[in-house]
């Protein structure tokens, strides 16, 4: 059995990743990932300008998971195209993803798009539309018709490939509509989900919040947020045109929680929190247990039973 993945074009040996943020900060974070056992990469999200970010306490991992409010601190996009360029040419049979996002709102993403139109980057963009930790800044994919305007400019100058990191939507009548607003763009893919945005952990023994920025209020990852992460995968896939694939984020811990995604439709699986707490080490661990499901369940292929979640009908 194998745990080859295609995606846009390229097989990749498996396909896990790291997810935005988690292990990405600078090039010997990247060059760690680039010699682990995940598949691919991809770089935290850049902003135009290099940012601190929120002040600390600002991550804390939780039993069945994690809270975060970073505030997006990155070192700004010329650093990661300097090191996307440079790794591109160096390794141009290991495809990576750039993640790029904005502080300021609509003008910088499209401004940044345009730095990476302009620049000698040619792999795939992860752009950001749902990054929950800006005080006074909403998720640009919560508001649709802004989503759809920004799609428009970017497709109007830009040429690359690329997807769009998507937030957790809890109705039908969202699916829809952000489904019917993506399926107008040539997209790559669409990655599901970022972190449940603005949650809210209390510490047992201080009666008191755990993240500093925003009263507390942080974005949820871990185990609380797969079925959320499941309802997405598969609410995109069924919405979705077939030549956006998707990319599985949130609440995969082990082999088994990977391939729930799998069979949700997703194409690649990002990790972050387990990411965070157990190290480079969780993409052999989970390269290990996804085979060992596949060769129990008799699969030789993801492709034998991507998207074939079975329904009570
Ligand atoms: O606070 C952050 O940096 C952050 N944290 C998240 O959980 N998702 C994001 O997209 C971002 Cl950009």
């Amino acid at each position: 059995a194998s745990l080859q993945a295609t995606f846009y074009g390229h097989t990749y040996e498996n396909p896990f990743m790291n997810a935005s943020g988690v292990h990405c900060m600078d090039t010997a974070e990247l060059d760690g990932l680039a010699t682990s056992a995940a598949g691919s990469f991809v770089t935290k999200s850049a902003t135009a300008e290099g940012r601190d970010g929120n002040p600390e306490p600002r991550y804390v991992n939780l039993e069945l998971g994690s809270i975060n409010s970073m505030g997006l601190p990155n070192l700004g996009l010329a650093y990661y195209l300097k090191d996307a360029i440079q790794r591109q040419t160096a390794h141009p049979d290991k495809p990576f993803f750039l993640s790029v996002a904005s502080y300021k709102g609509f003008d910088e993403y499209v401004a940044n798009m345009k730095a990476i139109q302009d620049s000698a980057y040619t792999g795939l963009v992860e752009l950001n539309l749902s990054c929950p930790n800006v005080p006074g800044k909403p998720q640009m994919a919560y508001d649709f018709e802004d989503t759809e305007k920004l799609l428009t400019e970017i497709f109007s100058f830009y040429t690359k490939p690329f997807g769009v990191k998507l937030p957790p939507y809890f109705d039908f009548m969202h699916f829809d509509k952000i489904a019917a607003v993506l399926n107008q763009f040539d997209l790559k893919f669409v990655n599901c989900i970022n972190s449940v945005g603005n949650g809210l952990y209390i510490d047992d023994e201080t009666d008191t919040v755990v993240i500093k920025p925003k009263g507390g209020f942080g974005g949820i990852g871990g185990e609380y947020v797969k079925p959320t992460a499941l309802a997405n995968v598969r609410a995109l896939r069924q919405r979705l045109n077939p030549t956006i694939d998707i990319i599985g984020t949130g609440g995969i811990l082990t082999g088994r929680d990977a391939y729930e995604h799998l069979l949700c439709g997703a194409s690649m699986l990002q990790v972050g929190t387990q990411l965070y707490k157990e190290g480079l080490g969780v993409f052999d661990r989970l390269n290990s247990e996804l085979l060992d499901i596949l060769v129990a369940k008799g699969y030789n292929t993801i492709a034998e039973f991507k998207g074939k979640l079975a329904t009570l009908d």
